[in-house]
């Protein structure tokens, strides 16, 4: 997202309403915000900044009579594992909250398990406890496709689909309900549902991260956790990402944090096996090169051609 072209605001001009309703709401800065924190996911973030200027609309539009009625906001978040979609979802949590579209702006993540029971009569309390929790703020809905299972004639998701829906449809100014899944399913899931097809008025793909991106989002997790890369780890974890992206079971960002999880590990057997390692600022916070030549990912690369 290009936040560039979104009005600065501090002082808007006497009689602009429109600037001083954009500046009272405090949009401008979470989608700052949103766009600093989060790597690339340009279409995405376009997206979030067009249905927080439609709701913002919508409020200035309420306000003088006009109301449109409340708009449609449940959401599918298409993409692969690690794309960002559960971040994203936190995110537009807080846009909806701040514009008053839910009145608490909390998350609730689940998945099929926890909205589908075993036995007969034990879903429907299920899906309500779940809806109950998730009233005021956003339903995350994991993998939802599993929620539909056409080989099982009598499979208890199309309970859980079936109440959902009727929440959807009733509650829609105070619950946001987010379907998330790898996309050819859910599109697959989308055409043998057609009513929770038509009850979701956005749909939002996210894209895989090239290396270059996921480099950035390796700096920015390192920062938060008060950890630096020498320069030769710089380009030893780009030559990593190369290799890790091209095996099976890759997850993007979630990928990034693993393989950084694991670097810290061997920086701190690396520091307990050296006898005169220092325990200064720079050691205690540089990952080098040899704690990210050690995985796995290289030794594997060591005996192909
Ligand atoms: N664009 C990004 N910039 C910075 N960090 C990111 C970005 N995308 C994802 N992350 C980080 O990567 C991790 C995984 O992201 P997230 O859980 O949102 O992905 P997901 O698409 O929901 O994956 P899954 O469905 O597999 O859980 C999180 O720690 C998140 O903060």
């Amino acid at each position: 997202m290009d936040t560039r072209d979104l009005p600065d605001h501090p002082a808007p001009a006497p009689g602009n309403a429109f600037a001083a309703a954009l500046a009272a709401s405090g949009i401008t800065e979470l989608l700052a915000q949103l766009d600093r924190e989060l790597i690339g996911l340009a279409p995405v973030k376009g997206r979030i900044r067009d249905i927080a200027a439609l709701l913002l609309v919508d409020k200035l539009r309420t306000e003088r009579g006009l109301s449109a009625g409340a708009p449609s906001l449940h959401m599918c978040f298409s993409g692969n594992p690690g794309t960002g979609k559960t971040t994203v979802a936190l995110r537009m949590a807080a846009i909806l909250h701040q514009l008053g579209y839910v009145r608490k702006g909390h998350l609730v993540a689940v998945t099929r398990d926890d909205l589908v029971g075993q036995y007969i009569g034990h879903t429907a309390p299920k899906t309500r406890e779940v809806l109950k929790r998730a009233m005021g703020g956003v339903l995350f809905i994991d993998e939802a496709y599993y929620l539909y299972r056409p080989e099982n004639e009598r499979d208890y998701g199309q309970e859980a689909i079936e109440i959902l829906l009727q929440v959807m449809e009733n509650n829609r100014d105070d619950l946001v309900v987010i379907l998330a899944g790898y996309k050819d399913r859910m599109d697959t899931f989308f055409a043998s549902n057609p009513g929770m097809s038509s009850r979701i008025a956005h749909h939002i793909d996210f894209p895989d991260y090239g290396v270059d991106e996921l480099g950035k989002i390796a700096d920015l997790m390192l920062a938060a956790m008060h950890y630096r890369f020498d320069d030769e780890a710089v380009h030893v974890f780009a030559a990593y990402l190369e290799r890790r992206m091209a095996q099976p079971h890759f997850a993007n960002a979630r990928s990034v944090r693993n393989a950084l999880d694991r670097a810290r590990l061997r920086h701190a057997s690396r520091l307990m096996g050296q006898s005169d390692a220092l325990a200064d600022e720079v050691t205690l916070t540089t990952i080098t090169a040899a704690d990210l030549l050690a995985s796995r990912v290289f030794a594997d690369a060591k005996g192909a051609p």
